[in-house]
């Protein structure tokens, strides 16, 4: 595969489980070597597009090409190059976390040292002797993650693969993630927590009963979707307040005054000049829209067009 071929490519793909469309109509690419997220609600179809990319179901209607390739085709050396963990991952509770990696990596064709180095990696190398049946739901998890981690694979593709996991064990998943994407392996994992893709995944798609409502790097969701800017100031002791916003909101006025804001984006230049003349403001924040607000106004301009005659 070149370089500067997608890593995955869909042209309008359906899959229909008999009266149910699961997905419908859902085109797009994916360069390598980026972090993508499908967002959706449950039942929106992420489970079943990312069963589709595996070979494990095939589509009822267009194409699609994982790693240069139509997965459904089911060619061994396609399978090496990707590595997958589905949602709520389960493995033989009477293994240990050491004997569960290296039988994966035989039938990876991987070396028992490289497999050890993963444990070690997502941090389970202390662990590595204990029976899976004692691990936590996030040791588990890690264990997931290291089996789709074998090999060095091209693509990633992950099911809800933070749901459960405490703030650490999460921020070290996506440290481990960081480090495949740096050299060019390419993620597509799907979520619901929406806050914590900000910062992380270059790309968002956003799935509503199997179709793509929006997809886009999160900036330019924001600017689609043009929600308010939010600015939150602390404002200076005794400074006059008349200059401010008739809808500004004032959070708390004990020590000193802090008031939040909000305006259309063409507008934040113009309000960011007020806030910082002279004497009125200590301090600010900028809150931009979260993921959370842009998956809702693009689920409602969904319901819109559909309430339409
Ligand atoms: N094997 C199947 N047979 C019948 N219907 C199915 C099958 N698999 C999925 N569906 C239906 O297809 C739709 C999409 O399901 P899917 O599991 O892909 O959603 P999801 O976005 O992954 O949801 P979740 O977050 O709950 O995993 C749902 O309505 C689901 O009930």
């Amino acid at each position: 595969m070149r370089a500067d071929a997608p890593a995955i490519a869909l042209e309008q793909v359906a899959k229909r489980y008999g009266k149910v469309e699961a997905v419908r109509d859902v085109s797009f690419t994916l360069p390598q070597g980026v972090l993508a997220a499908l967002v959706g609600h449950n039942g929106a179809g992420k489970t079943t597009l990312m069963k589709m990319m595996l070979g494990l179901a095939r589509p009822t209607a267009g194409r699609m090409l994982v790693l240069g390739r139509d997965p459904s085709a089911g060619g061994i050396e396609a399978r090496r190059q990707l590595g997958c963990l589905p949602e709520n991952v389960t493995f033989n509770a009477a293994l240990t976390g050491r004997e569960m990696i290296r039988f994966f990596a035989r039938l990876k064709g991987e070396s028992t040292k490289a497999a050890d180095g993963l444990l070690e990696r997502v941090g389970l190398g202390a662990a590595a002797g204990r029976r899976i049946g004692t691990y936590s739901k996030g040791m588990r998890q890690r264990l997931g993650l290291a089996q789709a981690l074998l090999g060095s694979p091209r693509l990633l593709l992950l099911d809800e693969p933070t749901t459960g996991l405490d703030p650490e064990v999460r921020q070290g998943f996506w440290s481990i993630l960081a480090e495949f994407v740096a050299r060019g392996t390419t993620v597509l994992l799907s979520s619901h927590a929406l806050e914590e893709l900000e910062g992380k995944a270059e790309r968002v798609i956003i799935l509503d009963r199997g179709r793509v409502v929006a997809d886009g790097a999160m900036d330019e969701l924001r600017r689609l979707a043009r929600l308010p800017v939010r600015i939150r100031v602390r404002l200076a002791a005794g400074a006059s307040r008349d200059w401010l916003p008739s809808d500004a909101v004032v959070l708390q006025d004990r020590d000193a005054c802090e008031v939040e804001m909000a305006c259309a984006p063409e507008e934040k230049m113009d309000l960011l000049r007020r806030v910082a003349a002279e004497g009125r403001a200590t301090d600010l924040d900028l809150l931009p829209p979260t993921l959370d607000e842009l998956y809702a106004h693009f689920l409602q301009g969904r319901s819109d067009l559909e309430a339409r005659p």
